[in-house]
């Protein structure tokens, strides 16, 4: 079929065209402009030509040509891309801020959506909490001091006015603030503002920038005093300040100093709120009325600091405030001193909590020196042991040397803490010669292993004759190498070298084994990096050229110190360099057995593919000449009826092919069946040359192998008929059917229908139709064919082979039984009585 000629209905290329695309070849033209055309053209995700085009994003239509549809929806190159991918979070090198748009065709389009966790959103909640500390400081207070309000009244319309633009801005914000899904940052201009419009916060932040004081104007409506009171709503916006807070404690350097001043706000906030109230009580009831309210006087900020005062004995429980006396103030004292116990309980405990953080931090960072000292007088061993302890504490502390960094870092995950680590370490790893060169990954994995440590003066780091365990790198200090009498001085190490790796590493010929070759002492403070035996075999395992490195220069140092037995090393070198050969040929014996192997497997692997090919197309085979036989037997039928019936004389079959000539499904076929038929038409004084040759033929090996399943199916199928008309049916046929003309060949059909070409591969469907016949000898045969048995031939011995036997065996039991069989079958044929009996005997 060629590209865009319409496909007639059912033609076998239609199934894979119509899943391939509408009707055309692919590669062909039209399919190659089509998507283009179908789908909307997009900045980045198109397909063939067109694919850079811009073009308006929405969802894919149908195809305007009447393309169908899946044509238009792919979703990975139709779908519009507005910037980043909301839920692709955020590569190592991309900033989440607010991108500006870059000029030319490449610009990516802007995306205001800010990252909760970002500097933009921290800033801008900073900022909110300059007007919401406002209403809430400034509003009370305008309250209850109406000169205040009086005094200033544009300053405060102003501070207002800009109050409420920042809320609705802090709303904007909101709606433009991501959220993370699946630990991913969303992104997604559309789903941050129906997120934040579904939330509880959207009413409550509306509610808090409703225009309440507007409702004072209404006619009809009493006059809150001081418009200031209709904009309590505006304090709703609390939790937006908590959230900074919250915020700024997690970010600052210094979260103890903020948590203090944090509480110091509230403090403030309740003693202003509380001071303003009493103001507004003791104006109620008449300023300086009493002893307990405020005093009258003519300046404001006098008052307001009489009743900042009162508040602050009232609220910090100082007491020893004037007496109450009218119900009133019983009450507001009353409330007062409740709040103060909550609030002061709140205030005490927070701060108790400051301080213990604060000394947690530093011991969570240095040992504690205290139970180190207990521990010494409690053993009796203070004096100058103790002294030096405390020294070393002290050093720790005073140079800022954490030991137990480790144990801080230790909740952090495994990643963070090896940047962490390295970030702190680096440097001073690569001021190790070792290392200098190691890239900066194995660098960080590396820090992770080192353990810092520090030696105070005098200190052994470690003795000579000690079993090694680690090995260390000096990060400061200089270290004395000692020999064996602990005096003489070998060398001194400094920064950036390493020691102890020769008890560690196998140097051959080393006469020390795993001991330490000699005594380091730590002349001042050193600060050493150890690492220990299991990590430095991995690290070296790793890096072959560090490990010769080090063995070369614990080589030279045992050398220089006698401790080399060159002997015991020429002779483990040699041991070596047999192993190593020896591991070689081993190696290489390995690998030409795993060549033949995996040879004989991709052998074994194409055999069976092919018997496998090969046992379809018998059944296939087989198939069709079996519908092609029940065909021919049920015209052969047919006509025979007619013939018994005296409708018609009796037919001369068509020449020596048989019925159906050379049209039969199989040559074998043709033989068998059509001899049969032929057997039972013919006058028994004239057997047609097919009676003598064609049994014969479809017995040949020749033609059976060329047939495939002629081979399997001849010897029963040269059993059907003979067996069905044989001892058992030769005498009850004539008696119970009266026309053995008709009965003979039809009973054979019968029999060989029902067979089947699949019931021959079944070992039950093979066994059954012979053992209808009651003909053990046959059975036995087609037993030993039986599927499974013949499969396994098939593997073992090849096609040839599962033919040869089975058959060799059917037609060698068929030949013995079906010649007499034969002879007593032909009994059926009413012509066949007499001379035709000679007919079956040649072919025995
Ligand atoms: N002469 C030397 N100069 C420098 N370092 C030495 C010398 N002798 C021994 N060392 C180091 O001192 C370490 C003592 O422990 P090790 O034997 O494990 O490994 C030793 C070497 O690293």
């Amino acid at each position: 079929q060629k590209p865009g000629r319409p496909r007639a209905p059912g033609s076998p290329v239609a199934g894979p065209l119509h899943a391939a695309g509408p009707g055309r070849l692919p590669g062909s033209r039209s399919r190659r402009s089509r998507p283009v055309s179908a789908a909307p053209a997009e900045g980045t995700g198109g397909v063939g030509r067109g694919a850079g085009t811009p073009g308006p994003p929405g969802p894919p239509g149908p195809p305007r040509d009447g393309a169908p549809r899946h044509w238009a929806l792919r979703p990975a190159q139709t779908r519009p891309r507005r910037g980043p991918s909301p839920s692709t979070p955020p590569g190592p090198g991309r900033s989440l801020r607010p991108r500006a748009a870059k000029g030319g065709r490449t610009a990516t389009p802007q995306n205001w959506t800010l990252d909760p966790a970002g500097d933009w959103h921290y800033r801008w909640i900073s900022l909110m909490v300059l007007p919401i500390l406002y209403n809430w400081v400034v509003l009370i207070l305008r309250c209850c001091f109406p000169e205040v309000q009086e005094a200033h009244a544009g300053l405060w319309q102003a501070l207002d006015g800009l109050s409420d633009v920042l809320y609705l801005l802090d709303i904007a914000v909101h709606l433009h603030t991501g959220f993370l899904e699946d630990g991913i940052l969303v992104r997604d201009a559309r789903r941050t503002r129906w997120r934040y419009l579904g939330s509880w916060s959207f009413p409550w932040d509306v509610v808090a920038v409703l225009p309440t004081e507007l409702l004072c104007l209404l006619p009809g409506v009493p006059r809150v005093p001081g418009v200031p009171a209709a904009r309590a709503n505006r304090c709703l916006r609390v939790p937006r300040l908590f959230e900074a807070f919250d915020r700024c404690e997690t970010r600052t350097g210094w979260p103890n100093a903020f948590r203090m001043a944090k509480l110091m706000l509230y403090l403030l906030l309740g003693i202003h709120w509380h001071a303003c109230l009493y103001f507004a009580l003791s104006a109620r009831l008449g300023l300086g009325a009493d002893p307990w309210v405020c005093p009258s006087s003519p300046r404001l900020l006098r008052r307001y600091l009489h009743s900042f005062y009162i508040s602050t004995l009232v609220l910090a429980m100082v007491g020893d405030t004037p007496p109450a006396q009218r119900e009133e103030e019983l009450l507001f004292l009353t409330a007062g001193f409740l709040l103060a116990v909550l609030g002061f309980a709140t205030i005490t405990g927070s701060i108790s909590t400051v301080i213990v953080n604060l000394s947690s931090a530093g011991s969570a960072l240095y040992p504690a020196a205290g139970p180190v000292r207990r521990y010494l007088r409690a053993r009796g061993a203070g004096g100058r042991l103790a002294a030096r302890v405390a020294r070393w504490h002290q050093h720790l502390r005073a140079q800022r040397k954490p030991p137990a960094e480790w144990r801080v870092l230790r909740h952090l995950p495994r990643g963070l803490r090896a940047e962490v680590a390295a970030s702190v370490h680096l440097a001073a790893l690569r001021r190790v010669g070792l290392f200098r060169g190691w890239e900066r990954g194995v660098l960080r994995q590396l820090v992770l292993r080192l353990r810092p440590q520090v030696f105070g003066p005098g200190e052994f780091v470690c003795r000579r004759g000690d079993v090694g365990r680690e090995m260390y790198f000096i990060r400061e200090g200089r270290l004395a190498v000692l020999a064996a009498d602990g005096v003489t001085q070998l060398a001194v190490l400094g920064a950036g070298l390493y020691f102890g790796e020769i008890s560690l590493i196998n140097i051959k010929g080393n006469m020390a084994g795993n001991r330490r070759t000699a005594n380091i002492l730590s002349i001042g403070y050193s600060d050493l990096f150890c690492l220990g035996k299991e990590d430095l075999a991995e690290v070296l395992a790793e890096f072959p050229s560090a490990r010769a490195a080090m063995e070369a220069k614990g080589r030279e140092l045992l050398l220089r110190m006698g401790q080399l037995d060159t002997g015991a090393e020429a002779a483990a070198l040699a041991a070596e360099a047999e192993a190593e050969r020896r591991l070689r040929g081993l190696e290489a014996a390995l690998e030409g057995l795993q060549t033949r192997a995996a040879r004989l497997l991709a052998q074994l692997e194409a055999s069976a593919l092919r018997l496998a090919l090969r046992v379809r197309r018998l059944e296939g085979r087989l198939q069709l000449r079996d519908g092609a036989v029940r065909d021919r037997a049920g015209r052969d039928g047919a006509a025979r009826a007619d013939g018994a019936a005296g409708t018609a004389p009796p037919q001369q079959p068509a020449g020596p092919q048989g019925p159906t000539g050379g049209q039969g499904p199989t040559r074998a076929q043709g033989s068998t069946e059509a001899r049969d038929v032929l057997r039972a038409h013919r006058p028994p004084t004239a057997p047609g040359p097919s009676e003598v040759q064609g049994a014969p033929r479809a017995q040949e090996p020749g033609s059976a192998g060329g047939q495939g399943g002629t081979g399997m199916q001849g010897p029963s199928k040269a059993q059907g008929p003979h067996r069905a008309q044989g001892p058992s049916d030769v005498p009850g046929a004539p008696k119970a059917h009266g026309s053995p003309t008709v009965q003979g060949p039809l009973r054979a059909r019968g029999r060989i229908g029902a067979r089947g070409p699949r019931g021959m591969y079944g070992p039950g469907g093979a066994q059954a139709p012979l053992r209808a016949q009651g003909t053990p000898m046959a059975q036995a045969p087609l037993r030993a064919q039986g599927l499974p048995r013949a499969r396994r031939q098939i593997g073992t011995r090849g096609p040839g082979a599962m033919y040869g036997p089975g058959r060799a065996q059917a037609l060698r039991r068929a030949r013995g039984p079906s010649g007499a069989q034969r002879s007593t079958g032909a009994q059926d044929v009413p012509g066949a009585q007499g001379g035709p009996r000679g007919a079956g005997v040649p072919r025995d």
